[in-house]
């Protein structure tokens, strides 16, 4: 096991990490998450940290590895990575117990843990923020976010099994939880069992172990809605689909309710056993896709208002206009920002969101010359490069040479004056004066943002 140095200087970082940690989160997520995390080493960049469980490992990569790392990066003045490594005499325990924050006393407000029901020691507590509420409805996830609440209203009546599938990060977990949390909410007797595959089959592998399986399967036979994420960690585990099988035929057969995620539709699974296969395709089956530009900027706002981060408008714009899909990774954007922001006692402004994210965004964009944004900007209009350099003051051809040097500034990292030599020789204050103007347009006509991103998404293609 590899044990704390107290001596290494990163250790002291790690200190400094927690130290600022404490400003940011609330005090009882703090002493429940934070403070059993240890410094373990530092190789490489990437501070290991050990953790007392495979659950309280899981739970900080979904809930504050993109704060932690933030934390630490502002502590090490340089952007570090982050791992969490199980501490191992209790990795060996055969069914890690809950830590001591997931013990709450029933009542569910945003910083508590649901507890799961008794019976359910295998199942995970329903992560608190993952409700209906806090979910942003829009285009590419309307028709899982409406068949999700169906069965959330009628468990076992409507939809069953319920099966969502679609792209990494894209809102699976969230409506799988937001199921749990209404049910719960309607009838909190309800024996609600969230669990993902992975966890399923190393819980059942331990139980094997232990010759305690009649034990296992009483467990999640016994409960009224069985939620299962990722399930296709599965494939090609034959014991494990065995096994999901007898459940979800005891399950169905009670009519209590089951409701699956999945990253692939279940035809495209591969090494699924057909049984489950069709078993699958029974109920009702929703993808999600990935969201629009005006759904990622909804579900930026309604992060930052959970978070109470301060988003300015154009902030919002520039996060969601990147080229990335997985809201996971939009969402670790906002709270690296939001910990910086709150850390420095800065506020968040695009400067300092360009020069924060940087390194993350780089690599998407660094093929992006000037040459690039000019055709692929001409093209959409259906306009001459050459256009756009000129002089000529036709007003289609003003805007769309504004917009051509808004996006070589946002694009790429070349200075006022460079961009103006590229477009026939114009001084740099017609750059920043075209740059301004296009920001202050954009910010008040949702057209022009929309247009500028197709744009854009063709530049980055
Ligand atoms: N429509 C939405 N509204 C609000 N938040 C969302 C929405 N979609 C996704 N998120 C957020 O994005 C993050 C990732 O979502 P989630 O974990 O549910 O993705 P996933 O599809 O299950 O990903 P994976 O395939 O990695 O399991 C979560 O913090 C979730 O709250």
């Amino acid at each position: 096991m590899l044990s704390a140095k107290l001596n290494d200087p990163m250790h002291s970082t790690w200190t400094q990490a927690v130290s600022n940690l404490e400003k940011v989160i609330p005090p009882q997520n703090f002493s429940n998450w934070i403070l059993p995390i240890q410094f373990a080493a530092f190789r490489d960049d990437t501070m290991l940290l050990s953790v007392p469980n495979q659950f309280f490992k899981e739970w900080l990569e979904d809930n504050y590895l993109e704060l932690i790392r933030s934390a630490l990066s502002v502590a090490a003045d340089k952007n570090l990575t982050v791992e969490f490594l199980v501490r191992e005499e209790e990795e060996l325990q055969p069914v890690p117990e809950l830590p001591a924050a997931a013990e709450s006393n029933g009542t569910d407000t945003a910083e508590t843990v649901r507890v799961p029901p008794a019976g359910g020691k295998n199942c995970s507590p329903l992560n608190p923020r993952y409700t209906f509420s806090q979910f942003v409805s829009g285009a590419g996830n309307q028709f899982a976010h409406a068949a999700a609440l169906a069965v959330a209203n009628n468990p076992a009546i409507t939809y069953n099994p319920l099966f969502i599938y679609g792209g990494v990060g894209l809102g699976k977990s969230h409506l799988l939880n937001a199921i749990g949390h209404h049910i719960l909410d309607k009838d909190p007797s309800a024996r609600v069992c969230y669990c993902s595959a992975e966890k399923f089959m190393h819980e059942m592998v331990n139980y094997i172990r232990l010759n305690k399986m009649d034990e296992f399967r009483a467990r999640y036979r016994s409960v009224d809605v069985l939620l299962i994420d990722d399930i296709q960690f599965i494939t090609g585990k034959e014991r494990t689909q065995v096994e999901f099988f007898h459940t979800f035929n005891a399950l169905y057969e009670n009519h209590k309710q089951i409701a699956i995620t999945s990253d692939k539709f279940p035809r495209e699974m591969p090494n699924l056993e057909e049984r489950l296969r069709s078993r699958f395709e029974w109920g009702l089956i929703a993808d999600i896709q990935p969201p629009d530009l005006e759904t990622k900027i909804a579900i930026l706002k309604k992060k930052a208002e959970l978070n109470a981060i301060r988003l300015p408008d154009d902030v919002a714009y520039f996060l969601a206009s990147s080229d990335t899909r997985n809201i996971r990774e939009l969402e670790g954007m906002l709270i690296r920002l939001g910990a910086y922001s709150s850390l420095q006692d800065i506020p968040i402004t695009l400067t300092m969101a360009k020069q924060n994210l940087k390194d993350i965004l780089v690599d998407k964009r660094k093929d992006i010359n000037i040459e690039l944004i000019q055709k692929t900007t001409a093209d959409y209009f259906g306009l001459k490069v050459a256009d756009l350099k000129s002089e000529k003051r036709l007003k289609a051809l003003v805007q769309a040479r504004q917009i051509a040097l808004w996006l070589c500034r946002d694009l790429t990292t070349a200075s006022y004056p460079d961009i103006g030599s590229k477009f026939g020789g114009k001084d740099h204050s017609t750059v920043i004066y075209s740059v301004n103007k296009i920001e202050r347009q954009m910010a008040e006509d949702s057209y022009l943002m929309s247009t500028i991103e197709e744009i854009k998404s063709a530049i980055l293609r």
